[in-house]
């Protein structure tokens, strides 16, 4: 016989009631889905220090940023927010947030942001390297990576190297005992290497020219720098650009063509190598070690040291390591974030500026021993370390990481180890009045890369103090003539 609707109801009555309990259960336990949906918490940025009303951050960040951002990440921790005026930025400071950045998520911080000098760029949208990750980012990389820094085009460019560092070393030498502007020498050398590699012409043999293309150089970073400003101030205040800093920047942009590589490329090494110079006179015993194992590989007289020695040369690779540890050319890489994305438990907003002080994590005191120290042995092999090929688990990155990384670290490191090697083995370098240079850090109103000051040797100051005598037993290598041997 068919149950009547009165049976039914009656069977399915106590299911019904058991289902309300349920509910009401949850809803009273807070465990109801919905309810759950509502009460997720908002998302958390990462901490920061306290901040004033309107210029937020601002006043607790010194002149030197790595240096000052190095300061609030031991106070506040390896995450943090700042706020600098309008605009916000996160602060990532160890190796373990770095690895979150550089590699859990990478694609998510693959793009640079806009920075207050682009709409001045004649290049606006073509920039490489502050290029948004996409299409035209991508095309340019492969162009870089497999036809202007290949392996193949660095052997051919290992020529240009060598005969760049000839000029150098005899311009050096025809000042013997005279006051040295290294800085100038090395800024003047690097700029003809990167000039002939990407425009296969010298800036030019006349001095003047090799002086323009570095004043427009220097003058661009400089405007750059005043202009990326404004972002702290927010994009009102870079609108008004009360100086007139956009016009000049894009007059000096179009002086020199070419100049987005250029800039990456030129200043950086150029900066590195005075750093490991500066080092090296500071440290006599590192430079005597440094002189005596070119001398055993290099072996004959008269005889440069040759990128091939390198291989031969730990000692001299871990100089320049440890140069870039210490003193890394590009302190502070910038990315943006193109998502909302959580690194150590903080919701990090998408478009959010992310700065990684590289600076800070090279000079970490839980990942590196007497961190502010110039030991070029913790490079060495025996040290226990290891460190080539690799960013030592994110601890070492003088070139960033991940697919923005510096496409120029070969060239670089053939530049840096071929003239560093050079100037040790040529010449005894002693600083006027027998003192030591003084490494402290000057800030210098500049933007690469988006870094609106970087750390180096204030050249006005310290060239003036360099003075280069032709080293004993160098004697024998005619720098002034042409009976040097380069192969
Ligand atoms: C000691 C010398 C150098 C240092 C320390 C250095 C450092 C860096 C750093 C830290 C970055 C940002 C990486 C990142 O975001 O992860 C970078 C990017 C870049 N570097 Fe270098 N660099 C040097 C030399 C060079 C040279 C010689 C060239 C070219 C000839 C070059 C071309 C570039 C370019 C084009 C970018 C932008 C890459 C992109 O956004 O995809 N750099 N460099």
């Amino acid at each position: 016989m068919a149950p009547s609707t009165e049976n039914f109801f009656l069977l399915i009555a106590p299911l019904l009631l058991l289902l309300l309990a349920y509910t009401s259960f949850l809803f009273i336990s807070g465990k109801s889905p919905s309810l759950k949906r509502r009460r997720i918490k908002p998302p958390t940025p990462p901490p920061g220090p306290p901040a004033l009303p309107i210029i937020g951050h601002l006043h607790l960040v010194g002149k030197v940023l790595p240096t000052s951002f190095q300061a609030l990440a031991q106070a506040h921790g390896p995450l943090l927010t700042l706020r600098l005026g309008l605009s916000t930025c996160v602060l990532a400071s160890n190796a373990s947030t770095a690895q979150q950045i550089f590699k859990a998520h990478e694609l998510n911080f693959s793009s640079r942001p806009e920075f207050g000098s682009a709409q001045y760029s004649i290049y606006r949208g073509s920039n490489f390297a502050m290029a948004p990750y996409g299409d035209y980012w991508r095309f340019m990389k492969k162009l870089t990576v497999t036809r202007l820094l290949s392996p193949a085009r660095l052997r051919l460019l290992a020529g240009v190297v060598d005969d760049e560092r000839l000029r150098l070393l005899r311009s050096v030498a025809a000042g013997d005992g005279k006051v040295c502007d290294l800085g100038s020498e090395l800024t003047a050398m690097t700029n003809n290497v990167i000039c002939r590699m990407a425009m296969s012409t010298r800036c030019s043999g006349e001095s003047e020219e090799a002086e323009r293309v570095r004043r427009v150089v220097a003058e661009c970073l400089d405007l750059a720098g005043k202009l990326s400003c404004g972002d702290a101030l927010g994009p009102f205040f870079s609108v008004l650009d009360f100086s007139g800093n956009g016009p000049k920047l894009f007059r000096v942009l179009t002086e020199f063509d070419g100049l987005d590589i250029f800039i990456a490329g030129t200043d950086t090494t150029s900066t590195a190598m005075q750093w490991a110079m500066a080092e090296l006179i500071n440290h006599p015993a590192a430079f005597k070690t440094l002189r005596d194992e070119i001398n055993a590989v290099v072996g004959r007289p008269n005889q440069l040291i040759k990128s091939s020695d390198v291989p031969n040369l730990p000692f001299l690779r871990a100089v320049i390591h440890e140069t870039l540890r210490l003193h890394p050319p590009a302190p502070l890489i910038i990315r943006e974030s193109a998502d909302d994305c959580q690194v150590n438990g903080f919701t990090i907003k998408r478009k959010t500026r992310v700065l990684t002080n590289v600076y800070a994590v090279m000079r970490d005191p839980q990942c590196w021993k007497n961190p502010d120290e110039f030991i070029p042995e913790r490079f060495m092999e025996d040290s226990g370390e290891k460190i080539e090929g690799g960013n030592f688990d994110f601890r070492y990155l003088p070139f960033g990481s991940g697919r923005r990384g510096c496409p120029g670290e070969s060239l670089a490191m053939m530049v840096m180890h071929a003239t560093v090697g050079a100037l040790v083995q040529c010449f005894d370098w002693e600083v006027e009045g027998g003192e030591k240079l003084d490494m402290s850090l000057v800030v210098l109103d500049r933007l690469w890369l988006g870094h609106e000051m970087e750390e180096k040797l204030d050249l006005e100051k310290e060239s003036h103090h360099w003075v280069a005598y032709a080293a004993e037993g160098s004697r024998r290598l005619d720098l002034l003539g042409s009976p040097i041997v380069v192969d």
